[in-house]
């Protein structure tokens, strides 16, 4: 059989897919980005037929790119945006209702009730979230409340609930198979990371029928073949996980320890800690890292909601600039006098802070700030998100502190912003060979399902460093930079 294994990479902003060889190097590849629908301030819609297009698009793109048809693919693996909610009727195909998308806020009501009626430790404890909109639960349940009859036809079995790979799923392998990964399944507020199942508690308080619910597999178990209308000849689906969890594998952060920070148009740092289940008090997750051949591997982590979202903003709602990648030399040129801070508090803020009502701000103009400050505070402020992150991960598993930062992303290509990382953070950074790790650690998971690729030991011997970046800094400016990053965000939180 072939080493090519296909990875399709379901993000936020874009698709990829993404063929590799049996070297991990990139054959062949394919990008498409579509359309973000804001409906309200703080609402953040797909289109689930858009996502469906650009995921064969792409696929046949990458084919193509790549030169090789489907009968060379030994496998494909699937990797997503995660929380994404897609409803749909199972007879159909066809979604009820727009993607409610990671970012949105419209459930926050709903969340602060909950919190305030005390089911939050109840939910921690269970599935090792806090109550937020950012998962998908609360987002099931609006969708139900606002589409007419939605809650007769899903308590019916009539309607599906899936995040988007379970979408994809079931339209790749033509309506035949309704399943989802054990990592997105943590990601519902509805599954129980111990018990390893849906939770009838959680469904019942957050009113979902389990009719709805997909079944949940191992990230690499047989999860069907693609239908052969589709691309030619049925291929073989062989591994599955959410983007974030896709990147830790794909990082090769597989003992406990290692972490890995992915900066996409959010930035979720992941800290793997092995068979243990760590409770966070710091306000981090504790999420399932990946479930491989039943056993579950742990991990800590803290998600950012903008990173890279932030430049887009830039990009698209300032148009201060015309391409991301000239922030880094705007920010180098940056005025060293002028301290200005964002907070791009867009979608409310995550970890540490979870406050969603809290939107952005920007602290320290002058008559003399212009669009090279504003680069700069858009780039350096991923990097005291990420410091406000890595110090909440230490207070909770001092181990951390002895850990590298492995990053992946879109971002990363920015030197400048892996630069004020690690000199903020006061430690290295390493930026490995292979930045397209999401899409790797999928395509790993079905590689080495279907026998043609390494197993974790071979994989991770093949992880390469591209650059590392060291701490450049003196303690006195990052002591002064970052205590005024934390009087800005002391200013932007709703609840100080
Ligand atoms: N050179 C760069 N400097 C700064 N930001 C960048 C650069 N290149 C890409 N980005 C940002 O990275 C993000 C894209 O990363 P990607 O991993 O493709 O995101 P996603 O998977 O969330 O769609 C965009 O938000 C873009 O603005
Ligand atoms: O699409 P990305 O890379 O920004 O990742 C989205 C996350 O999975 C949301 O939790």
């Amino acid at each position: 059989m072939s080493g090519y294994v296909l990875a399709i990479d379901q993000g936020t902003t874009s698709t990829r897919a993404i063929v590799f060889d049996d070297g991990f190097r990139t054959k062949g590849v394919a990008q498409q980005e579509f359309p973000q629908h804001f409906p309200h301030s703080g609402w953040v819609e797909h289109d689930p037929e858009d996502i469906w297009n650009s995921v064969l698009a792409t696929v046949r793109g990458a084919l193509a790119d790549a030169s090789l048809s489907a009968s060379d693919i030994a496998a494909i693996g699937i990797t997503n945006q995660r929380e994404t909610t897609v409803v749909w009727d199972r007879d159909t195909g066809k979604a009820i209702h727009n993607a409610i998308v990671w970012q949105d806020r419209r459930t926050s009501d709903v969340c602060r009730r909950m919190v305030s009626d005390g089911v939050e430790k109840e939910i921690t404890a269970k599935t090792g979230l806090i109550v937020d909109p950012y998962f998908s639960g609360t987002k099931i349940a609006w969708i139900l409340d606002h589409v007419d009859g939605a809650r007769q036809r899903a308590e019916a079995g009539k309607l599906a609930f899936g995040t988007v790979d379970a979408f994809l799923l079931f339209r790749l392998t033509g309506g035949r198979l309704h399943a989802t990964d054990a990592t997105n399944a943590s990601r519902t507020m509805l599954f129980d990371i111990s018990a390893n199942d849906w939770d009838d508690g959680l469904l019942k308080l957050l009113g979902v029928p389990r009719a709805m619910m997909p079944q949940v597999r191992d990230c690499d178990a047989d999860f069907g073949t693609s239908d052969p209308t589709l691309f030619g000849v049925a291929i073989p689906i062989l591994g599955m996980a959410g983007d974030q969890h896709a990147a830790t594998l794909g990082q090769a952060c597989f003992k406990p320890g290692m972490l890995k920070s992915t900066y996409g148009t959010g930035c979720f740092a992941v800290l793997n800690t092995g068979a243990e289940r760590v409770a966070s008090n710091n306000r981090l997750l504790t999420t399932i890292a990946y479930r491989i051949a039943g056993k579950t591997t742990f991990a800590l982590e803290g998600s950012i909601f903008v990173a890279g979202a932030a430049v887009q903003w830039l990009r698209d709602g300032l148009k201060l600039i015309d391409k991301a990648a000239i922030t880094g030399p705007m920010a180098t040129r940056a005025d060293p006098d002028q301290e200005v801070y964002l907070v791009p508090a867009f979608t409310g803020l995550g970890a540490p802070w979870w406050d969603a009502e809290a939107r952005g701000a920007i602290f320290g103009l002058s008559r003399k700030t212009g669009p090279d400050e504003f680069a700069r505070a858009a780039l350096e402020a991923v990097c005291y998100q990420t410091a406000d992150l890595l110090a909440a991960m230490k207070k909770d598993w001092p181990a951390a502190g002895d850990t590298v930062l492995r990053v992946d992303g879109g971002m990363v290509a920015s030197d400048y912003t892996m630069q004020c990382l690690a000199d903020v953070l006061n430690a290295p950074v390493d930026r490995p060979v292979v930045l397209e790790t999401t899409a790797l650690g999928a395509a790993w998971l079905a590689g080495q399902k279907a026998g043609v690729w390494p197993d974790m030991e071979g994989f991770a011997a093949r992880w390469r460093l591209e650059r590392q970046f060291t701490p450049q800094m003196d303690a006195v400016t990052r002591g002064r930079k970052l205590s005024g990053w934390a009087d800005a965000v002391k200013r932007t939180l709703t609840q100080r």
